[in-house]
């Protein structure tokens, strides 16, 4: 095989792990490419064992003629293959203080053999890695070997349940064992395919919505080297996505759906130990809400309430509802609860107007002249109190956009006051006009040295359009409630991630990193700068890859 060559362009020679060269790469990214076939009501996407060149064209069932090629978007298509890595060729300038990994997780992988997976959320994880060194860029995936995705290769089927997909029965005494693994946890998935956290002690974990789903990486080789076990017999068997994870500690939430309310937990740096912080018991309805997120200031964490509730039906039915493993309870009402990180103590807990949020962005403290603490202040991606946002990230709408039509929920940042004097009701505003990033927002990122304090930047996606998920990088000032907004046609941007410049003294000084999927099937990784928000890099990929999540930063020691 060839050394890595981009069209000959390459300016450096290393070892790519995967060597391809890309001047026949046709030949093998086709050969492992994946293309859609027509089945009965619609199309799957399958395997090709030759080479394709040109399309080819075969009759659906209804007589249609269809591109065998890669109709889909590239964002919401099957990754290629296992692992790749190589040089990218630079178009612009990386800063030369950019040093360090961004690492990115997503469910990449959306198909077993023949079957095809409904939800955005059901992929086996795909990790990305982004490499800066000395001006270049070193990029690479590979997929997250966990039990679920290994049994699935293995067995040629789902194994365990994910997001939306449950493995099917044998028989009814095969299904009455099913539901009591589902009780012990041994049937739900380790597919960690949401996010990426570098904990304080230097491991670099994968995480999803499942305690089991905590996997240990080699953030260079992308290797998954074990489960992150936790030594407490804290129990349950799931747990927040989105861990706030500092140098000094590990903090998250242990929804309780016996008797509904959540455990606020602490684990420290170099320690598989959660350590209980305190509790906050739901003040209403039959189970906690959904906490794929939650905001911490300095002093206290923030547990929210939403009416959108974990539902123990839907967690033992097999075919998905409209809300899949949640339901929505606007007679429920939401909250919102403040607990001490300190003491563990409840210092607020008020009712809210009814939300939906995946995200919190950040929240802080407000103060009276007197260093009084009045009120905290919370951001979030705020969807309108419109739980369909979920249904909308199944694959079909995902891959139905035809260009035209807007399908796209309006979402905003939404601005929750807690007042700390004991009043009952907290507010929810907007934090700018959402018309400022086109009614999109969601998949966030600030600046890691302004988490829990006061902050003024956030950096998003939003939306030009019509379109049916977010197609812009937005820089949001909360400050002059205004947004810039960066987009380009036909482009699936990912979350942008802002990395601080070291020593940097301005808010904004940094880059915002993005890997963008484009019509075209092909992508790129994306470098804006963090204050004017302009290009100042980008770096074509052999090939487009699919839509992921989230993501952090490793630097380099
Ligand atoms: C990718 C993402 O953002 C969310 C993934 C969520 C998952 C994998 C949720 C899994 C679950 C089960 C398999 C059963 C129990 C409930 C729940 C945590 C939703
Ligand atoms: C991608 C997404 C919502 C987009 C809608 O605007 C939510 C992802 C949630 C999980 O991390
Ligand atoms: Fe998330």
């Amino acid at each position: 095989m060839g050394s890595l060559s981009l069209s000959g362009i390459c300016r450096h020679q290393f070892s790519p792990l995967i060597m391809l060269d890309f001047n026949q790469s046709n030949h093998r990214i086709e050969k492992a490419g994946f293309v859609r076939k027509p089945e009965k009501g619609g199309l799957t996407i399958t395997q090709v064992a030759s080479p394709l060149r040109r399309p080819v064209i075969v009759p659906s069932l209804d007589n249609e003629t269809v591109d065998r090629r890669d109709p889909n978007h590239v964002a919401w298509t099957s990754v290629r293959q296992e692992r790749w890595e190589g040089e990218l060729v630079v178009q612009g300038e990386i800063p030369l203080w950019l040093k360090g990994t961004y690492l990115r997780n997503g469910p990449g992988l959306w198909h077993i053999e023949d079957y095809n997976f409904r939800h955005l959320f059901d992929g086996y994880a795909t990790l990305v890695k982004l490499q800066f060194e000395n001006g270049r860029l070193i990029a690479g995936h590979r997929q997250v070997e966990s039990e679920a995705y290994k049994a699935a290769r293995k067995n040629k089927k789902v194994c365990f349940r994910e997001f939306s997909e449950v493995p099917k029965s044998e028989n009814f005494m095969a299904y009455v064992g099913d539901i009591a693994k589902l009780f012990s946890g041994a049937s739900l998935t380790d597919n960690a395919n949401t996010g990426v956290v570098k904990l304080g002690d230097g491991r670099v974990v994968c995480l999803t919505e499942t305690q089991k789903g905590s996997l240990v990486i080699d953030p260079n080789s992308l290797e998954t080297l074990g489960r992150l076990e936790y030594s407490d017999s804290l129990g349950g068997l799931i747990h927040s996505a989105h861990p706030i994870v500092t140098d000094a500690e590990f903090l998250t939430l242990l929804p309780d759906l016996v008797n509904p309310g959540y455990l606020v937990v602490r684990m420290e740096p170099g320690t598989n130990e959660r350590k209980v912080i305190g509790r906050v018991n739901c003040r209403n309805g039959p189970a906690p809400g959904w906490v794929h997120s939650f905001p911490v200031t300095e002093h206290y964490v923030v547990v929210p309430e939403m009416p959108l509730r974990y539902c123990a039906q839907n967690l033992l039915r097999a075919e998905p509802t409209p809300l899949y493993k949640f339901e929505w309870h606007p007679e429920s009402k939401a909250f919102l609860h403040v607990m001490c990180k300190a003491s563990g103590k409840i210092v607020a807990s008020v009712e809210v107007p009814l939300f939906v949020t995946f995200h919190f962005i950040n929240a802080y403290e407000e103060e009276d002249e007197d260093g009084r603490v009045t009120a905290i202040i919370a951001d979030c991606c705020e969807h309108n109190a419109d739980a369909t946002i979920l249904d909308q990230l199944r694959l079909q709408n995902l891959r139905s956009f035809n260009g035209k039509d807007d399908l796209l929920p309006d979402a905003r940042v939404g601005r929750f006051t807690i007042p700390l004097d004991g009043s009952p009701y907290g507010k929810l505003e907007s934090a700018l006009e959402p018309d400022e990033h086109g009614r999109g927002m969601d998949m966030c990122s600030i600046n890691p040295t302004k988490l829990g304090k006061k902050y003024r930047y956030a950096y998003a996606c939003g939306a030009q359009r019509p379109c049916h998920f977010p197609n812009t990088l937005t820089k949001l000032d909360l400050v002059k409630k205004k947004a810039k907004n960066w987009h380009e046609a036909g482009a699936v941007p990912s979350e942008p991630f802002f990395v601080a410049r070291p020593g940097a003294t301005e808010e904004d000084d940094g880059v915002a990193i993005s890997l963008i999927s484009e019509k075209n099937g092909n992508g790129y990784a994306l470098l804006l700068d963090g204050s004017t928000f302009e290009e100042i890099a980008r770096a074509k990929l052999p090939y487009g890859l699919p839509y992921g999540l989230h993501g952090c930063w490793v630097p380099k020691e």
